[in-house]
């Protein structure tokens, strides 16, 4: 089968750039386009030479429709509205999508999973396979142990974040909720400040931290009495969430339309 023409969006970005690395590296897929925003001052320069690899012949633009016609599959780690609206032209080009986008709204949400009625779409808050083990492991340990113990979700990223918890905080409490067999949204402490009260029993709780140039840690504590099982992830590297995303592409190849999870990717429950 002829290499898979991946489009990478938000091309100069953090993960834009490790995606570019990630598709020379792998066997199988091949860079067709890549795109910014117009006024960005990357249009027009080689993505490789972006990405630190050397040139590959393909300059950034800003023609997302012009990328997409010319790809077999998108990579889009952008930002919530510019994927959403990514999300309806790739389903308008019958190719797939994969999202690692995070910090979406509900309204958000829903307007990919109306897209996924027309194209295979993967998203998720974490390509990698640690993070997407962790939360089998998460859900296991949930449902091993009654509402007596406490859930905490904690994570730490880069300063240069702009969502918070994050997608992968969710996606680890939406674990947790699952194996306790409880809804998130109905259970969860997202904030604490100043005269809280006494935790409320059964909740799952975040905590966010933010600094320097961490890439990504996550641990989720279950505190019982007299004791805590403490279950953690440190990314070291992007290439773990851009490897990810490449083989979700491949993945999805051929696929039915329908919204896909790493979990659907990597064949682990
Ligand atoms: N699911 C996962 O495994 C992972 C998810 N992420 C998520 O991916 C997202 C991006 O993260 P990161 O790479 O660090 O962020 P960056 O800000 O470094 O990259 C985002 C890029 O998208 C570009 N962009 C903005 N608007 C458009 C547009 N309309 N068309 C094309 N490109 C556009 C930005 O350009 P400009 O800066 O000029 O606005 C920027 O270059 C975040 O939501 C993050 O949480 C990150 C890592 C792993
Ligand atoms: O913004 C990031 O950097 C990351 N975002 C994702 C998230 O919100 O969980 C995944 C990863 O932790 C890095």
């Amino acid at each position: 089968m002829a290499d898979m023409r991946l489009a990478v969006v938000g091309a100069a970005g953090r993960m834009g750039q490790a995606l570019i690395r990630a598709i020379d590296a792998v066997d199988g897929a091949a860079l067709a386009a890549a795109v910014e925003r117009s006024g960005s001052d990357a249009l027009g320069r080689d993505a490789g030479e972006l990405a630190r690899l050397g040139p590959v012949g393909v300059a950034i633009g800003d023609d997302a429709e012009a990328a997409f016609a010319a790809a077999d599959g998108v990579l889009d780690f952008t930002a919530p509205a510019v994927s959403v609206e990514f999300s309806r032209l790739a389903a308008d080009a019958g190719i797939v999508h994969v999202i690692g986008t995070t910090g979406l709204d509900a309204a958000q949400e829903d307007a990919i999973r109306a897209n996924a009625a027309r194209a295979a779409i993967v998203k998720s808050g974490n390509m990698s396979l640690g993070v997407n083990l962790l939360s089998v492991l998460v859900r296991q340990a949930a449902k091993a142990l009654d509402a007596d113990w406490d859930i905490e979700v904690v994570e730490m990223h880069h300063k240069h974040k702009v969502d918070a918890p994050s997608g992968t905080a969710y996606l680890l409490g939406e674990a947790a909720a699952e194996g306790r067999g409880v809804d998130l949204s109905d259970n969860s402490v997202r904030v604490r400040d100043g005269q809280t009260g006494p935790r409320p029993k059964g909740t799952i709780g975040f905590a966010t931290l933010r600094g320097g140039s961490v890439v990504g840690e996550h641990s989720v504590l279950l505190a019982g009495e007299g004791e805590v099982v403490e279950l953690t992830h440190r990314a070291l590297d992007r290439s773990i969430f851009a490897r990810g995303a490449v083989k979700a592409a491949l993945w999805a190849r051929n696929r039915d339309p329908g919204l896909y999870s790493m979990l659907d990717v990597l064949g682990i429950s």
